[in-house]
């Protein structure tokens, strides 16, 4: 595709939505990326700034063919209407409560995701590892951050134990109410990238995206809004430029729907985090092993040696009985036997 204005590329635009572009659709189509999603309505930002425009889809289209925040349209010039919705890199959802056949899209195109935690009360390595789960289902880069440092002064351990659940995990520790504290998290938020946050209630979600966003932001994030029927409504912004500076510059994607967000369907992050514990069960004699009595469990004699963690095996247990990983689990043993035998099987 040819040249792309700054506006866009500063929004997020990137050669993989650029590939998806024909030249030839850009005399009357331009992108527009989802900056808060209202009944039946998108406010979206492009090279025209930021504008109110229907979500309506130009097809019926498949379940997750809905604009959500964060997407990137393809819409028409003049009509302002929705040609299409781009390939995302990264989609968070969740099943809609009170229907078990839609799902609720929640944020799209995140390139990072800052797992929020406190360095005091809250610090629970089984969480931590759910929510590394969900980042690795999405494909979205995790970091930890361990906010309230300032309190909780004896707190490396929990930074030694969060850099424990995965090689190579950013972990980052700040006061979230302190502006020079934070301010080394500006290099996974650049210019153009997307961040979204997750955690529970109280751990400093609120205040992190407040300093991040610099002071300046703080007050009202309310836009104006025609809701279609020629009235205005007040909607809640809900992706948000972060204060510039060297590094800075990127978006922070903060919805209700991110900060409640349970694990689903995350059966195949959970078999790469916990990948060493999948290795030793895939070895136990039966497919529907509990790794209690049963003859020829592999995960029992592993605790015994000291091979594996007796409280990870049991965070995987409990992770493995929500998450219906056992399917996975027998889909993996068909796919490897015949390929490999397996020891003492
Ligand atoms: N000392 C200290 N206090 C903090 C820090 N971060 C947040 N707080 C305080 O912790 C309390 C909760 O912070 P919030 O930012 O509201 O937490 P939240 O995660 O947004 O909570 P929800 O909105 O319920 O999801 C507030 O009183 C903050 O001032 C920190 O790094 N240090
Ligand atoms: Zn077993």
């Amino acid at each position: 595709m040819t040249t792309i204005s700054s506006a866009v590329a500063e929004l997020g635009w990137t050669s993989f939505f650029g590939e998806q572009v024909a030249v030839e659709e850009l005399g009357d189509c331009t992108p527009v990326r989802v900056l808060s999603v209202h009944r039946g309505r998108v406010t979206v930002a492009g090279d025209a700034g930021e504008e109110s425009i229907s979500s309506r889809m130009p097809t019926g289209g498949v379940a997750d063919d809905r604009p959500t925040v964060g997407d990137w349209l393809l819409i028409d010039r003049t009509t302002r209407s929705v040609v299409r919705l781009l390939t995302r890199t990264s989609l968070f959802k969740r099943p809609a409560p009170g229907d078990d056949r839609r799902t609720q899209l929640i944020a799209a195109n995140v390139d990072t995701l800052f797992i929020v935690t406190s360095g005091n009360q809250d610090f629970n390595v089984a969480r931590l590892e759910r929510y590394l789960v969900l980042a690795r289902e999405t494909g979205v880069r995790p970091v930890v951050v361990v906010t309230k440092m300032d309190l909780a002064a004896p707190s490396e351990r929990f930074v030694d134990a969060a850099r424990a659940l995965q090689a190579g995990l950013h972990v980052e520790q700040v006061d979230g109410r302190d502006p020079k504290s934070v301010a080394g998290l500006a290099a996974y938020c650049r210019f153009g990238e997307t961040v979204a946050l997750v955690g529970s209630s109280g751990v400093g979600k609120s205040t992190l995206v407040n300093t991040l966003r610099g002071s300046d932001q703080i007050a009202t994030q309310a836009v104006r809004d025609d809701d279609g029927k020629g009235r205005h409504t007040t909607t809640v912004r809900e992706m948000h430029r972060l204060a510039g500076g060297a590094d800075g510059g990127g978006w922070l994607i903060d919805t209700p729907g991110m900060r409640e967000l349970q694990m689903s369907e995350v059966a195949t992050g959970v078999t790469e985090v916990f990948d060493d514990v999948m290795a030793v069960a895939l070895e136990c004699r039966f497919t529907n092993c509990s790794h209690g009595e049963e003859p020829g469990c592999a995960i029992r004699p592993a605790i015994a040696d000291g091979l594996l963690d007796p409280a990870r095996v049991d965070r995987w247990r409990k992770l493995d009985l929500e998450d219906g990983v056992n399917s996975v689990m027998v889909a993996t043993r068909r796919a490897r036997s015949g390929k490999a035998p397996r020891r003492g099987g």
